[in-house]
This record gives C-alpha cells, sequence and structure tokens, in this order.
C-alpha cells in the first residue's frame, strides 16, 4: 500500500519523514486524481518478470539503473541538493525501486506538498509537467530502475517553468483533480 501525505510546511531536514501532527495521509486514489500512479511488484526477489509486463504494456522500452549511495554515485552530495529542487520533466518519470528507500514529493493541483514514501517493490509514475522533487532519507541509500518511452530524457526544468509544453498540457489536465488537507485526517 502506498504511503503518503501532506508534508510539514517547513520541513527541517529533507531525509526526514517531515509529517506534521495530525497526519493527513494521502491514498492512492488521491495521488492518482492528479496523475500520480502507483503500482506495487510483488515478487521482488525476481521482479524481471513483473516489470517487463508493465514495461510492454506501458511501451516503456528503455531502462536504467541509478544507486543513489555516497559509496555508488559521483558528487553524491550535489546530486543529493541537486535532486531535491523543484522541478518538471517533459517526459513521464517512472521509477522502480529495487532496493532501499526515499521520498518522492509532489505538488498536488492546491500546490501542496504531497510527500511519497517509496520503498523495494514500489513503482512511481510521476506525469510529465508536474513539479516534483526527490530526496534520499536517513538511510542513504536507494537503487532504482528508471523506464523511459524510447529516447531517455532526464533533463530537470526547475521552477518556474509555467511556459513549458509539458507543463501547460499538464495544467489542463489535471487542474480539475483537486485534493485538499481536510479531505482525510488521521491522527
Ligand atoms: C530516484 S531517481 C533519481 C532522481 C531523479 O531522476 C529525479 O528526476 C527526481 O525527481
Ligand atoms: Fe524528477
Amino acid at each position: 500500500m502506498v504511503s503518503a501525505w501532506f508534508l510539514d510546511r517547513s520541513p527541517a531536514d529533507q531525509k526526514l519523514p517531515n509529517k506534521p501532527s495530525p497526519t493527513v495521509h494521502v491514498g492512492v486514489n488521491e495521488l492518482a486524481k492528479f496523475g500520480v500512479d502507483y503500482y506495487k511488484i510483488t515478487n521482488t526477489a525476481n521482479f524481471d518478470e513483473e516489470l517487463n509486463e508493465f514495461r510492454q504494456k506501458h511501451g516503456y522500452d528503455y531502462s536504467d539503473e541509478i544507486t543513489i549511495n555516497k559509496e555508488k554515485l559521483p558528487n553524491y552530495d550535489d546530486k543529493v541538493k541537486m535532486f531535491y529542487e523543484e522541478h518538471i520533466h517533459t517526459d513521464d518519470e517512472v521509477r522502480y525501486v529495487v532496493e532501499g528507500s526515499g521520498y518522492f514529493d509532489v505538488r498536488n493541483a492546491n500546490d501542496e506538498w504531497i510527500r511519497i514514501l517509496v520503498e523495494s517493490g514500489d513503482l512511481l509514475v510521476l506525469p510529465a509537467g508536474i513539479y516534483h522533487r526527490f530526496t534520499v532519507d536517513t538511510n542513504d541509500y536507494i537503487k532504482v530502475v528508471r523506464l523511459f518511452k524510447g529516447v531517455p530524457v532526464w533533463t530537470a526544468h526547475n521552477r518556474p517553468a509555467e511556459e513549458m509544453d509539458a507543463r501547460l498540457k499538464y495544467v489542463q489536465k489535471y487542474a480539475e483533480g483537486q485534493q485538499t488537507r481536510s479531505a482525510q485526517v488521521s491522527l
């Protein structure tokens, strides 16, 4: 099950969960309203089969792997900072978590941050044009498969990117799917 919540308004440390009290959780149906799709691969020990099925069904014909960890990723601290800059892409951002964990923060239709915890077996699709960012958590380790259609384009366009075609199309498609803080409260 997806674990997502409205982010604390002034997070002290990006790597902490930053759950305000009370925590307002966000379900998979709410995420889908503004274009974020969440899937779970159940057999993580042999994820290739399920992932290939997903790739074929959705036309993701290119993939690579990235490990975000101090030992594995050159310029680790700079990259962690860069991934946490609010940005959009012109293509969908599709990530399957092989190992480790981290947080994707996405903006909903009211421009509020929602934090999504991703762990081994989680597959997340962020649509082109959605404002988002990523951070590792305090474990400082995540290994993900990145999926693309055709030639991979992972250029990040930092906010503001209001005039970009991908952003305009995103806003037009999802402006109606609004989810507010008051929709679902749990202590
Ligand atoms: C967890 S994948 C690396 C980060 C990235 O590619 C991205 O665009 C984050 O938003
Ligand atoms: Fe991104």
